[in-house]
């Protein structure tokens, strides 16, 4: 542990990705055996449990005793979590991030632009300090969720941003979702007062923020995200590489270990390198996420013109090889014309419109992408901009419309 704020203050206890890291125990790979009778799994685990690879080859057969003696060894002592924790941006992501935070233990000092917005944290235990530059004197760890570039650049740069509140020790987590460039110059700037760095957007919206069950694409000092890894581990989702409902009774054991306990994480929180590699994945997973919403409005949307129900569409969807759990989510209320704002529409298309950006800085076709941006600014330009994305559908309905007038 490189830095030096390490007090007891939360509660959670969970182990580094270190110790994830070097864990002796087998990769956690489907198509090889981690039993002693040599009985593989490949065809059984649901990919949402399936781990990624996490050491090279298996050594030795799978004991439950012996795994679960390992991780209670390595799980850090909560002396090793960092002791004050600022939050800066309290919207839909931010407020239930840093509640879950607060709920964990944790010693939590928010600030927001909006200042109402700090109170419900406050009546839960959080301090408040009144700019982001006081937020980040007073803490060890400083998070920022804010709306985009111009805002995160703002809150970190601006004339009282958390960089004038940075100092050698401390660390700076931006998790808002930006462009690279725009991660770069606040990584710059933090770093130039000594600070430490880390670039960690989410994947995950509303619901998984409220349920801790976020997923963290991390990118800039590796020294931090160890540091912080048991706090994204609070906020983020935490997967075990067996099966829960696995017919072996020792993978079923360790599952039910890992559930209750939350000590052993495979990566749901995904260290990559350089700064400006997390604002990359999460620029194209989001650039995939706009395009799937924006194609299954047009089915929804065909299945009714042809005089189908597009309730059986959503449920048609969900049992077939394109289900996702997006659209069995949103496809429900977008059938009523209803769309509760869990990610605004502004925020997709603001990431298309970066994805975009860097797709041109590398010459790569994304022309279903660009199709894709060019009806969520419709949707702007009609006033669905703090509606859900799932309101995009709205401006393929108006041009249905206007076809069937001519
Ligand atoms: N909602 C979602 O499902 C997800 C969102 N994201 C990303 O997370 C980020 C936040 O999203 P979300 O919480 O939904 O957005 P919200 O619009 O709910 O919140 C945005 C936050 O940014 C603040 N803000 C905006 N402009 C400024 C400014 N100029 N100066 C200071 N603060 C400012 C807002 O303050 P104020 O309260 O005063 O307006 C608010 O705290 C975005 O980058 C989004 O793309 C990522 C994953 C999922
Ligand atoms: O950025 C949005 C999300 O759902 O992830």
């Amino acid at each position: 542990m490189a830095m030096s704020f390490l007090k007891p203050h939360c509660t959670h206890r969970l182990p580094s990705s270190s110790s994830i890291l070097n864990s002796p125990f087998p990769t956690i790979s489907p198509t090889k055996s981690l039993f002693a009778n040599g009985s593989s799994f490949s065809t059984r685990i649901p990919n949402h449990f399936r781990a990624r690879p996490i050491s090279s080859t298996p050594t030795k057969p799978f004991s439950f005793k012996a795994f679960s003696s390992q991780i209670s060894a390595s799980a850090p002592k909560p002396d090793e979590m960092p002791a004050r924790v600022g939050f800066l941006g309290l919207g839909i992501m931010g407020s239930p991030m840093a509640q879950n935070l607060i709920k964990a233990g944790c010693d939590v000092t928010v600030w927001n632009r909006t200042e109402s917005k700090c109170s419900p944290l406050i009546s839960l235990g959080a301090k408040y300090k009144s700019s982001p530059k006081e937020v980040a004197a007073s803490c060890d760890v400083t998070f920022a969720m804010l709306a985009d570039p111009q805002s995160a650049l703002d809150v970190a740069c601006g004339e009282h941003g958390a960089a004038k509140g940075m100092s050698p020790g401390k660390g700076y987590v931006d998790v808002s979702t930006v462009d690279g460039a725009t991660s770069k110059l606040i990584g710059t700037r933090i770093k130039a007062t000594g600070a430490l760095f880390l670039e960690a957007p989410v994947s995950g919206s509303k619901k998984p923020a409220e349920d801790g069950q976020l997923i963290f694409l991390t990118a800039g000092d590796r020294s931090l995200f160890e540091t912080v890894a048991p706090l994204l581990d609070i906020m983020g989702k935490l997967l075990c590489p067996y099966a829960p409902h696995h017919p072996f009774s020792e993978a079923f054991e360790l599952s039910t270990f890992c559930l209750r306990s939350r000590r052993y994480t495979t990566q749901s929180k995904f260290f990559l390198g350089d700064v400006g590699n997390g604002a990359a994945m999460k620029l194209v997973v989001n650039m995939i996420m706009g395009s799937m919403m924006a194609s299954f409005s047009e089915g929804l949307l065909l299945c009714e013109r042809v005089g189908l129900d597009p309730k059986v569409l959503v449920e048609v969807v969900s049992q077939g090889a394109i289900s996702a759990p997006m659209f069995s989510m949103k496809g429900p209320s977008m059938v009523q014309s209803l769309y509760p704002t869990a990610f605004p529409l502004k925020h997709q298309q603001k990431d298309l419109r970066l994805a975009l950006g860097l797709a041109e800085s590398v010459s790569q076709p994304t022309p279903i992408a660009a199709a894709a941006n060019e009806l969520y600014k419709v949707a702007k330009s009609r006033g669905l901009s703090d509606e859900d994305f799932s309101a995009v559908i709205e401006a393929l309905k108006v041009k249905l419309q206007s076809q069937s007038k001519e």
